[in-house]
């Protein structure tokens, strides 16, 4: 019988010898499943606080090893991998420091970067380098069950290493996430933390009112909000299932970039409302054709709809 082709070319020899992730969810569970498939990790090993979770990565032949605590996970890894909540890289971090080896190379997941980078940098042994990740990649689910390999696969991956941080444990990062599929870029935490506050944190806050303020509509119009809701209030309760725990963090570790886009946003939907009190249709239709435009760009740059969403399974 013909094998399946893999989604990325599997390497002859692995990027990191011994790999750690801790936190066996939606993005650690994707980041094994590729790695173990794709051969970029000789041994992989994973850790979650959850038993339960640990228990479903063994039924479910995730990486190599699961290791009862996030220390035992860290021991001898070449490439440590935080894919936990943001509120949680500093407790972990200071979990597994002591058992961290001179050489090895730790990493995040994170949505928010510059409260990751303050709350790990103290923690850091000598000789380990922190080179903070963001896989802009990702689904309304969680658990282990929720992740697939090609994850990854054509999605950005933005690397905002501290300044001073040695280049090889740069280049050694960007390699993994690149054998995965990814898009690599490297940029500033804070920077990092502006543009993501637009482009995907000020999306899931606004989601999470509308679907919210809907829900309370619908005591007044019984079931009807639910009933002829048309796409766009859809895609909406998509984005607002998105795990509570994570957005919880998101929004109170990145709270000044947040509310900066908050108040623009603000500001721009004034006018909005404006135009509609006053019938000024000419602002209206000016608006939504320069937002079409956009759109229209970003189909044009092919980046509408990645590969992974045609290669997930639902
Ligand atoms: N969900 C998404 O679409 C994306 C998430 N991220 C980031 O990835 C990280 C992980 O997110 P998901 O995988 O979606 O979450 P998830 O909820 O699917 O998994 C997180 C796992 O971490 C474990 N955990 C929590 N605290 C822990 C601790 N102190 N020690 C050990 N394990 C612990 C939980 O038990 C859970 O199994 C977050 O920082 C998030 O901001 C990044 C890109 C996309
Ligand atoms: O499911 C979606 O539409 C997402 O936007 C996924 C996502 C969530 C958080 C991230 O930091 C990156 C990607």
């Amino acid at each position: 019988m013909a094998s399946v082709p893999a989604f990325a070319p599997r390497r002859d020899e692995p990027v990191f010898a011994r790999l750690a992730i801790i936190g066996i969810g939606l993005i650690g569970s994707s980041i094994a499943r590729a790695a173990k498939e794709l051969n970029l990790a000789g041994t992989i090993v994973l850790a979650d606080r959850d038993a339960a979770v640990r228990q479903r990565a063994r039924e479910l032949d995730l990486g190599h090893a699961i290791a009862e605590t996030a220390a035992e996970a860290a021991v001898d890894a070449d490439h440590v991998i935080l894919c936990v909540p943001v509120g949680a890289c500093g407790e972990v971090a200071a979990e597994i420091a002591s058992e961290l080896k001179s050489g090895a190379i730790l990493s995040d997941v994170g949505s928010v970067k510059g409260s990751v980078v303050d709350a790990v940098s103290p923690h850091l042994p000598e000789g380990v380098s922190f080179v903070p990740a963001h896989p802009v990649a990702g689904t309304e689910n969680s658990g282990p069950d929720a992740g697939f390999p090609s994850l990854f696969l054509n999605r950005w991956c933005i690397l905002t290493p501290p300044e001073g941080t040695d280049p090889s444990a740069i280049a050694k990062t960007r390699q993994f996430w690149e054998g995965m599929g990814a898009l690599v870029e490297v940029m500033s935490a804070q920077h990092h933390d502006l543009v993501l506050a637009v482009t995907s944190h000020l999306p899931h806050l606004i989601a999470y009112n509308i679907v919210g303020t809907a829900e309370d509509l619908e005591a007044v119009t019984q079931s009807e909000v639910i009933k002829f809701s048309a796409g766009g209030f859809r895609d909406f309760t998509r984005i607002a299932a998105s795990d509570p725990t994570m957005w919880r963090d998101v929004f109170l570790h990145n709270k000044e970039a947040v509310l900066e886009m908050l108040g623009r946003f603000n500001e721009d939907l004034a006018l909005l409302t404006r135009a509609i009190r006053y019938g000024d249709g000419e602002t209206l239709h000016k608006h939504f054709t320069r937002t079409r435009a956009i759109r229209r760009g970003i189909v044009a740059l092919g980046q509408e709809k990645p590969e992974t969403e045609k290669l997930r399974k639902d």
